[in-house]
């Protein structure tokens, strides 16, 4: 006997070393009663683990005991239990809202529930619970409404977060971040999130870096799992399990959502359900993504809300035929879908710049505001890529627009397959991005290319997106990783709201208008052999200043990113920004103090070369 004896002590300690390694201790029954309170131990553990699932068996137990109490004692009592019974299934029905029953159907069910079993607990006040049938009807009734019990996906959740809770120190030790706390946890529509408290020393990194294996250790299916970090405090990561998807079935697109460019035009729906709402007013675009992700279906969206207002004007460019683009044909004011007529287009459209930036000057403003009489310019360049190779002269002007097209409201969106430095020319449009949407992307180093340096390592799993029309937002508005699906609108959508906006239509401004004709006399005047670009140079010396310090700032920047080994001289500095030499040497000892760039010859300056 004593060589089967365990003390107490060794057995919790042996439960324990099990439990860490995952295994549940089975309790082991001999004729020792000394195990007895382990079984009971273990058989009260078990009840409480699944208390949510044995609740339906409680409440019928429960009711039983009371009518059993209530016939014996308390035979005459059967109106109150029925009066307190309707009372009840009425509160729950109409009230149940206070107590956090927020879907009618769970109102309703709890309403049932209780008018059920209060109907039952009357009848067994009156003739007894033993007497026939009122067994047979607890059994079958609690059955019945047992399943929708058992089956209701956000006490499943629930259950499944508070399992969580108690195995998380288990769970953060296995997959590397042990120490973790579990700070608040949170059952919605879609699953469960959870506010990470990091132990100290790590960081959202590293959770990120641990996501399939939590996604193992939480038992969830792939690329369920969305870690996000807390702006404010560096040691908190929301981790959000997906268990049903939001975005499994394609959303419909309603109808435009704005009237004015001042407005953010509404790209789709977060995975909460909230908008996807960016302000593309004097901020450039890139989308992108691989072929099929749903680039096409995101410029349709763009363009179902720029249409509707009536102070944008729209200039597209799309050199696969007009395959696009053509569709909106009736509401863009200018559509060029070969390489001469994008060259041409961006050449006017810095002409257009150019008058409005004179014009700001004259009347000594800062930026364009948009009406209908002076409405903002948008050209969208569908598949960026192609412009660049069949067209590279007009990169040029894409390059100046993209640099000082903000403050007069002159503006590019794009979209490409891959924003390589090859694809996006040489110049600085991709760096000039404030906006950038990233579909699906095939590598994960696209990732970066699309949504900027840094962003992979920062959690921006554009390559993780899982069905076309999936995106992620990178905007001075949407600054962490959030996944987002699009609406879709199709073809015939597409046609519909083409001909609705097209009688409303705006022109462009009185100023717009004699600077474009200004530019066609100069270029017209001048010998024939110069082509559209030439026009556009011609005009800038004049009107190249920057318009903003802060645009010349970025300039300033891309163009010391854009340079060679040799660097680049104060002069061309001077050049590309428009500014005086006291400005451009302020800036550049400011940046140099900031670690950010370097001289790298007597009056040669780069950008400081990244590891
Ligand atoms: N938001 C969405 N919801 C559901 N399905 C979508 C969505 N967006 C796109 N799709 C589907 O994906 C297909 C491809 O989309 P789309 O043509 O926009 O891709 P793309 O990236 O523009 O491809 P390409 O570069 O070849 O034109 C569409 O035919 C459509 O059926």
């Amino acid at each position: 006997m004593n060589r089967h004896r365990v003390s107490r002590h060794t057995m919790r300690r042996n439960a324990r070393r099990m439990r860490r390694h995952g295994v549940e201790p089975i309790a082991m029954i001999t004729d020792d009663l000394d195990f007895a309170p382990l079984v009971i131990v273990t058989i009260a553990r078990l009840i409480w683990r699944y208390r949510s699932e044995l609740a339906p068996l409680t409440v019928a137990t429960l009711t039983l005991l009371a009518g059993v109490i209530l016939h014996t004692a308390y035979p005459d009592w059967w109106p109150i239990v029925a009066i307190a019974t309707v009372m009840l299934a009425g509160a729950l029905a109409f009230g149940g809202r206070w107590v956090n029953l927020s879907r009618s159907i769970e109102r309703g069910y709890a309403a049932v529930t209780t008018a059920f079993a209060g109907a039952w607990l009357t009848a067994a006040t009156i003739i007894g619970p033993a007497v026939a049938p009122l067994p047979a009807v607890l059994g079958i009734g609690g059955v019945v409404l047992a399943v929708p019990w058992w089956a209701h996906r956000r006490r499943r959740a629930r259950v499944r977060v508070e399992r969580t809770l108690a195995a998380w120190p288990d769970i953060a030790q296995t997959v590397g971040l042990a120490g973790s706390r579990v700070q608040s946890a949170m059952v919605d529509l879609w699953g469960y999130r959870l506010r990470l408290k990091l132990a100290r020393g790590q960081t959202v990194e590293d959770a990120i870096r641990q996501m399939p294996a939590l996604e193992s250790a939480l038992g969830t299916r792939r690329g369920a799992l969305r870690i996000q970090p807390v702006p404010e405090l560096a040691n908190r990561a929301d981790v959000r399990v997906i268990e049903k998807d939001p975005h499994a079935d394609a959303i419909t697109w309603s109808g435009p959502a704005i009237t004015s460019v001042t407005q953010p035009v509404k790209l789709g729906l977060f995975e909460d359900g909230s908008p996807v709402r960016v302000l593309l007013l004097r901020r450039h675009g890139l989308v992108g993504g691989v072929a099929g992700a749903g680039k096409s279906g995101g410029v349709n969206v763009i363009l179902g809300d720029l249409t509707a207002c009536s102070d944008v004007v729209i200039w597209g460019i799309d050199l696969k035929r007009g395959m696009e683009l053509l569709p909106w044909a009736s509401c863009l004011d200018r559509l060029a879908t070969t390489p001469q007529e994008a060259e041409a287009l961006l050449a006017d459209a810095v002409a257009v710049l150019d008058g409005r930036a004179d014009h700001l000057a004259r009347q000594g403003l800062r930026v364009w505001e948009p009406t209908p009489d002076a409405p903002a310019l948008i050209i969208l360049i569908d598949e960026y890529a192609e412009l660049v190779e069949e067209a590279p002269g007009a990169v040029r002007h894409a390059d100046s627009i993209a640099r000082r097209g903000r403050a007069p409201a002159v503006t590019i969106v794009a979209a490409t397959q891959r924003p390589s430095q090859r694809a996006m020319g040489k110049g600085a449009v991709r760096s000039q991005m404030d906006v950038r949407v990233s579909f699906r992307v095939r590598e994960q180093r696209d990732v970066d290319l699309i949504l900027g340096q840094g962003m992979l390592k920062a959690g921006w799993h554009a390559h993780r997106l899982d069905a076309p029309g999936k995106f992620l937002v990178s905007a001075p508005e949407h600054d962490v990783p959030r996944r987002a699906r699009t609406y879709l609108l199709d073809d015939a959508g597409v046609q519909r709201t083409a001909e609705r906006h097209a009688p409303h239509r705006p022109q462009l401004d009185a100023i717009s208008v004699a600077a474009l004709e200004a530019h066609s006399a100069t270029h017209e005047a001048l010998d024939g052999s110069q082509d559209g670009a030439d026009g556009a140079l011609r005009g800038s010396p004049r009107h190249a200043r920057s318009d903003t310090s802060e645009d010349a700032e970025r300039t300033l920047l891309s163009a010391l990113e854009n340079t060679d080994e040799a660097g680049a001289s104060i002069g061309d500095l001077m050049r590309e920004t428009a500014m005086g030499r006291t400005w451009v040497y302020q800036r550049l000892q400011d940046l140099a103090r900031a670690g950010r760039v370097t001289q790298v010859a007597r009056g040669r300056w780069r950008v400081t070369s990244r590891s």
